[in-house]
């Protein structure tokens, strides 16, 4: 049977993944909270707001503004909108619209105030099991997408053959698949990467060089290991079995490597006009896109109360986004402590 394939969410990343799916030639139904965001790819085959150098074969394409109904005629279902929408969109859909279906989550972020993985909210509040939920992280923007340059993604779910068919459903020419069983680590480590690069571009709006950047990035990824080990001690005290996490792997080092580095990143923008001395406020009313490392910085602060691990790096971002500390005081500590 074909597989209907849904996607929710219309910003960068929802629209690269669309692109990837329908030249791969998949019938996508697409959910975009925007009517005049629809007619306008209906009349001009691109979306006007993200990635509009990317031109649709609107043959392919069932658009829809309601999740609802987009939901109810797939059975995968791409969430990719910011956390902190997911669940006002997925507000208005009944406890058992997930009922036997897939959900494959390209968010790399928590439920804004439960501070949850994607997987503990859909399972508390549509019942959905593990074997049914699945994850699209690594190093890739959207911007290198839309100009095809080769990337690699990577597909996580318990179930391994569910988890490949999936992928399989995205490898082509320009995107390469890897798929793994590593569903929370590589959950964490798409939001904890986020805080980093968050991190790195405060340092560069600071004006610390590449040298800094490269010892920066190495505590990161200490900090990134410590947090996962503190997480999971937590969980293992309540009976769930300890995963297998590659650090090493793309979805991990890689994409703390990009987001850090790149220029098209959103979180390492956002940081970059903070350690220019922007305030949180003016940052995102100039950006129009959602740095979700801003969110991520409060969600993983919080989480960490409970868990203790040491992570300074996490804590001064924190500190800087929403407690007004000054950038340029809560470096020179940090610069003391690094290994
Ligand atoms: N952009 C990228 O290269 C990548 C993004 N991601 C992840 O994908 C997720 C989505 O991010 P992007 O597509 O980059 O976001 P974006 O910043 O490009 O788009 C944000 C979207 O949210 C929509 N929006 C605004 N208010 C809304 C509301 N109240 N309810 C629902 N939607 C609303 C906007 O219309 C826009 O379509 C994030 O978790 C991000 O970390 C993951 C990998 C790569
Ligand atoms: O996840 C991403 C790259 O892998 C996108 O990062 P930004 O949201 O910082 O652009």
């Amino acid at each position: 049977m074909d597989n209907h394939i849904g996607i929710i969410g219309s910003g960068s990343w929802a629209t690269a993944l669309a692109k990837i799916l329908t030249d791969n030639n998949r019938h996508i139904h697409w959910w975009i909270r925007n009517e005049d965001t629809i007619r306008h790819m209906q009349q001009r085959h691109h979306n006007k707001h993200h990635l509009n150098s990317v031109y649709f074969d609107t043959r392919l394409l069932q658009l829809n503004s309601s999740a609802q109904e987009v939901v109810a005629a797939s059975d995968t279902i791409i969430l990719a909108v910011p956390s902190a929408f997911l669940r006002s969109v997925l507000e208005s859909l009944p406890a058992d619209a997930l009922k036997g279906k897939k959900v494959v989550s390209a968010i790399k972020g928590l439920v804004s105030g439960t501070n949850q993985l994607i997987n503990d909210y859909l399972a508390e509040t549509f019942g959905l099991p593990p074997e049914q939920y699945f994850t699209i992280t690594g190093p890739c923007h959207a911007e290198e997408v839309a100009n095809e340059k080769l990337s690699y993604l990577t597909f996580s779910g318990v179930e391994p053959d569910a988890t490949e068919n999936i992928a399989a459903m995205f490898n082509n020419s320009y995107l390469q698949t890897i798929v793994n069983r590593d569903v929370t680590g590589v959950q964490f480590a798409s939001v904890l990467k986020n805080i980093y690069a968050m991190g790195a571009g405060i340092a560069h709006g600071l004006e610390y060089g590449d040298n800094f950047q490269s010892v920066f990035i190495t505590n990161c990824f200490r900090e990134m290991q410590e947090f996962l080990e503190k997480y999971e001690q937590a969980q293992t005290g309540s009976g769930q079995e300890p995963a297998v996490h590659n650090y090493n792997a793309s979805a991990y080092l890689g994409d703390l490597l990009v987001t850090c580095y790149s220029l098209h990143s959103r979180n390492r923008t956002f940081g970059n006009m903070i350690g220019k001395g922007y305030s949180v406020k003016a940052t995102q009313l100039e950006m129009n896109m959602v740095a979700e490392g801003y969110y991520a910085s409060r969600s993983v602060f919080e989480i960490n109360k409970e868990i203790g691990a040491y992570m300074p790096v996490a804590q001064k971002v924190y500190a800087i986004l929403w407690e007004q500390l000054h950038p340029e005081e809560a470096y020179m500590e940090l610069e003391k402590g690094f290994i």
